[in-house]
């Protein structure tokens, strides 16, 4: 038994297979915070953009690191991300950062650096947390009560993406792919380690995929 008395629930998986929205959604219905710590790599890779350079070069990323002023902030109104005092929110979410971003992922000092800030964060959450990306079941918090590997057959999830983002769906789903295999080379999200939950949302709605996480829930505070 952890001394913690707030309920974290951590969910992983690859890209489009629902995790923000989903876990968003969880959170609003569990009356949870909600973190998405995928707009922390995106922000930084926002900022290194910004300043001209590319993240292929991993020196170019551990420099970035130096006087990093990031910060991932949730309340009641959701979550906003700024980083050297401005709000990147939003400017994150574009296909520029989204081919770019796992560059940054792959660095290791990085990860150190921002999961100290997700852990903080999960820490002092109350009553509880949803915090979705690729390693949170795994590295960031895996004490965590409810543990779920998101899933859902790829060209589903292309199709999702494609949904949101529109374009050329050829594309589109060669960008989800790359993604994914160069991400799945530093974390794995693939497969579910012990104690996790695989939700295959293949063949589910939205509102059903919702209701499976909110089910594991009660049924762990029923336990
Ligand atoms: N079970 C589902 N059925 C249908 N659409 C879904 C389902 N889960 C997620 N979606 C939709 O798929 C899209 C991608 O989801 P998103 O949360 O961005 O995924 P991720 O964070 O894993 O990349 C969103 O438009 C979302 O509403
Ligand atoms: N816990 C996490 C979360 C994201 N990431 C990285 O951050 C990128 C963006 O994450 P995201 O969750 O916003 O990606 P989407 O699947 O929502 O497009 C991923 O492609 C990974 O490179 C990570 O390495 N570890």
């Amino acid at each position: 038994m952890s001394a913690r008395t707030s309920t974290v629930v951590a969910i992983d998986g690859p890209a489009g297979s629902g995790k923000s929205s989903v876990a968003r959604a969880v959170a609003q219905a569990l009356g949870f915070r909600f973190l998405d710590t995928g707009a922390a790599y995106r922000a930084i890779t926002w900022l290194i953009l910004e300043q001209g350079g590319s993240t292929d070069d991993e020196a170019t990323v551990v420099a970035a690191l130096d006087g990093l002023d990031v910060d991932v902030t949730v309340d009641a109104a959701g979550q906003r991300v700024t980083i050297a005092g401005h709000d990147v929110t939003d400017a994150i979410r574009t296909e520029r950062v989204s081919a770019a971003v796992s560059g940054v992922a792959r660095v290791q000092a990085v990860r150190s650096a921002v999961n100290e800030r997700f852990r903080e964060i999960i820490r002092v959450a109350e009553p509880g947390i949803v915090a979705e990306g690729r390693d949170i079941t795994t590295v960031v918090a895996p004490d965590a009560d409810v543990r779920v590997l998101l899933t859902a057959d790829e060209a589903v999830r292309i199709r999702r993406r494609f949904g949101d983002v529109g374009g050329d769906q050829h594309q589109v789903g060669a960008r989800l792919a790359a993604r994914d295999a160069a991400d799945s080379t530093v974390s794995d999200f693939l497969t579910a380690a012990d104690g996790v939950t695989v939700v295959d949302s293949t063949h589910l709605t939205f509102d059903e995929t919702v209701e499976a996480i909110v089910r594991l829930v009660t049924e762990e505070n029923h336990d």
